[in-house]
């Protein structure tokens, strides 16, 4: 066989392979959740948007959420505005809260929606305040605190917890053939904006749409152990073990909390996965090799 004629029937293995998903997957809506490394990179970023696209023309009804941590800890940077995190959420000042909104529903945003419309796609980029996408709340945040020997609620600021979603603007997008594009921004009661970590918008609005997917894109290989092993087979039990013993922290508390929120909540299935591997989430869906870790609703698995 000719190189030529080698190369030709690895493209017909690859397109065979994904048959069955795209049959599979046709009409169904995914919700990707884009942060990490994949958002920085410029070769990732662009992996990324045709891989959206590419969903799209196949049939399926991507919903992008995207975080931003990094950029809007670079802005706060150069204004000299101190930042820092209690459980993976940043506590968020009026200054900073300026910072987010600017960041997530302004530059990043728009950066998202240009990349997936340069490559083919039709996206169109909100927050959560556009339509009451996003009702939310302040976030009550508590901890353990020793010297009082009980748990004490601390105040992080601006930031929210989803409410409630309301689907009107989604609906009305994907129904004229849109890519939504949302920043994790909420609307409270009174009007004002509130900061909300992006894993978390996924989680709940994977679960209010009835995803088939919840896909959480991240800059590790998955959930692992203590010395960097990606953990397989894990119980939803086990994790709450690992969250107690502190092998779960930071960043990857709340997306492991709304990845198994979603799955109880009726979402298929939830997966962290590796935003560095370029075109991750064709991988993830169109093959048999998935490239992190899954969560159903009774098992963690890789
Ligand atoms: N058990 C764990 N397995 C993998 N990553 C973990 C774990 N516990 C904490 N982390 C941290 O969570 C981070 C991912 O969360 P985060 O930085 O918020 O990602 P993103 O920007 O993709 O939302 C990892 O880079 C790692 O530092
Ligand atoms: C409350 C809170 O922490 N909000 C996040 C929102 C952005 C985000 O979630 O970005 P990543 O997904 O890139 O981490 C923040 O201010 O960084």
């Amino acid at each position: 066989m000719s190189l030529s004629q080698k190369k030709a029937m690895k493209i017909a293995q690859v397109l065979t392979e994904a048959l069955p998903y795209i049959q599979r997957f046709t009409n169904k809506t995914v919700v990707v959740k884009f942060g990490g490394n994949a958002m920085i990179d410029e070769e990732l970023q662009n992996s990324f948007a045709r891989d959206i696209v590419l969903m799209k023309l196949v049939g399926m009804n991507p919903i992008v959420v995207h975080g931003g941590g990094p950029q809007i800890g670079n802005l706060l940077d150069k204004l000299s505005i101190h930042s820092e995190f209690v459980d993976g959420m940043r506590v968020t000042d009026s200054a900073t809260m300026d910072v987010v909104e600017m960041v997530l529903g302004g530059t990043v945003n728009k950066q998202i929606v240009s990349l997936i419309n340069r490559n083919g796609g039709q996206a169109i980029g909100i927050t959560g305040k556009d339509g009451h996408l996003i009702n939310s709340k302040k976030l009550s945040v508590s901890r353990y605190n020793p010297a009082m020997k009980a748990s004490e609620i601390i105040d992080i600021g601006h930031v929210g917890e989803v409410k409630s979603i309301n689907t009107d603007v989604i609906d009305m997008l994907i129904d004229s053939n849109f890519i939504p594009v949302i920043a994790p921004i909420g609307v409270g009661e009174d009007g004002n904006s509130h900061n909300i970590n992006a894993d978390l918008v996924a989680g709940k609005l994977a679960e209010v749409v009835q995803a088939e997917k919840l896909m959480l894109l991240t800059n590790v290989a998955g959930l692992q152990d203590k010395e960097g092993e990606v953990l397989t087979g894990l119980s939803t039990e086990q994790v709450d073990g690992l969250i107690e013993d502190g092998t779960i922290y930071g960043g990857m508390l709340p997306k492991i909390n709304c990845a198994l929120d979603a799955v109880k909540a009726g979402v298929t299935s939830a997966h962290i996965i590796d935003g560095r591997v370029a075109h991750a989430v064709l991988l993830e869906i169109f093959t048999d090799t998935g490239v992190g870790t899954l969560i159903t609703n009774s098992k963690v698995v890789s």
